[in-house]
């Protein structure tokens, strides 16, 4: 294990069973319409891949790369789009992929936007959800797990920029922070 992790809370096969759940119930809500699977980078590039190779139908997937957080743990409140979509999403049944849920300012942007640019639909597929940490009224439509006000990392979530390679989530030790 890496020796910066106190904890681990979700291991790789606690993530795979949770994956399954989530892509068979969105296999049978999206039959016949071939949605737009959205990615938000960086955080959810592990999960979004992993889910996809679960639903064995028709989708497409395309890219948006978003930051809020920069190297530290509280959000700045400002998201901003570094990379924006590839395809329009007129017209589309979008589901957004996130990794997390926290302050939920991220998703209340992505949605805004997307109902701006007249998406058929929207929802949203969540590895984590982190109620505590909310400081905007939004929800996902499918949650993987319910996770305790704790900073997360591993698994696409990163801390300055590391751990995103981690197979497993998990909380880290405190002396971490204050290096
Ligand atoms: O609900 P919120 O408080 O908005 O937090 C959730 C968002 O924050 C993280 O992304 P971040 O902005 O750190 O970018 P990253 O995915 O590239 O790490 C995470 O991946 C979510 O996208
Ligand atoms: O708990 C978290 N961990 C990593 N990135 C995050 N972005 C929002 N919340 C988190
Ligand atoms: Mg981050």
């Amino acid at each position: 294990m890496n020796p910066d992790i106190l904890k681990v809370l979700y291991s790789r096969e606690d993530i795979q069973a949770i994956n399954a759940r989530l892509a068979a119930q969105i296999k049978a809500d999206y039959a016949g319409k071939n949605p737009l699977v959205v990615c938000i980078l960086k955080g959810a590039i592990l999960f979004m891949t992993d889910l996809v190779r679960e639903i064995d139908d028709y989708l497409e997937i395309d890219f948006m790369d978003v930051s809020s957080y920069g190297d530290a743990t509280i959000s700045s409140g400002e998201v901003k789009i570094i990379k924006d979509l590839d395809t329009s999403v007129r017209g589309r049944d979008v589901l957004i992929v996130e990794d997390i849920v926290d302050t939920g300012r991220t998703l209340r942007y992505l949605m805004d936007m997307f109902q701006t640019r007249q998406a058929n639909s929207i929802k949203v597929c969540t590895l984590m959800d982190k109620p505590e940490g909310r400081v905007v009224d939004v929800s996902a439509d499918y949650v993987g797990t319910k996770v305790p006000n704790e900073f997360v990392v591993g698994y696409g979530l990163d801390y300055a920029e590391r751990y995103r390679n981690l197979p497993y989530i998990g909380v880290l030790k405190p002396e971490v922070y204050a290096k």
